[in-house]
């Protein structure tokens, strides 16, 4: 069964997925250069909605990078994700139609406290996914993901290549602070938007 296979049934089984190889050394290393070459450009991550958008650093501490989809430089990874999107529609039947996904640096102490992704109410985000990118990381140095599951809670190590995938309306979960710099991409497959009657 290929990886993309396997997320897709793990998602429909319990809702999350771990693909520890989603992206190879040399994948890695590309997106690690890639981050610090464009180190100036992150800004402070804000939380809430347009409008009520605003920084607030005792709830998350990282500082963000929107990609574009017409980056050539980010093309294998999107290209890997459009690949697990349609794995998800076809066999979930999601009907995931986009992904939005930025870099997020958490210097070391950064955090993010416990959150749904989904914003109430309004949101078409359907699945989280974020692919961590860093070298040899060790348990001792913190930085979970801690995701709040029905079993319990569940820590994933943000191990370089690794990709974690959830649905973005059923969990809540929280990154623990880290003793050093932690890097990753975050995406979010949304739905369309619902018809207006
Ligand atoms: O980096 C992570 O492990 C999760 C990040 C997160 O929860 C978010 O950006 O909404
Ligand atoms: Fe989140």
């Amino acid at each position: 069964m290929s990886g993309f296979d396997n997320v897709a049934d793990r998602l429909a089984d319990s809702g999350w997925a771990l693909w520890p190889g989603f992206l190879d050394a040399s994948e890695t290393e590309a997106l690690i250069a890639l981050s610090h070459g464009r180190r100036e450009a992150f800004q402070h991550a804000a939380i809430g909605r347009a409008g009520g958008r605003a920084r607030n650093e005792a709830i998350r501490g990282d500082d963000v990078l929107w990609l574009d989809s017409d980056d050539p430089d980010v093309q294998t990874l999107l290209d890997r994700l459009g690949d697990l999107q349609a794995t998800l529609n076809r066999g979930l039947y999601l009907g995931l139609a986009t992904l939005e996904c930025h870099f997020a640096v958490y210097p070391a102490g950064a955090f993010y406290k416990r959150h749904l992704d989904q914003h109430r109410g309004q949101d078409t985000r359907a699945v989280t996914v974020v692919i961590y990118l860093n070298h040899d990381w060790l348990p001792e140095q913190g930085g979970q993901l801690r995701l709040y599951t029905e079993a319990g809670p569940v820590d994933v190590q943000p191990q370089g290549g690794t990709l974690v995938a959830f649905l973005s309306d059923r969990f809540e979960h929280e990154v623990m602070p880290a003793t050093r710099e932690r890097l990753s991409v975050s995406g979010w497959f949304r739905r369309r938007e619902a018809a207006v009657l």
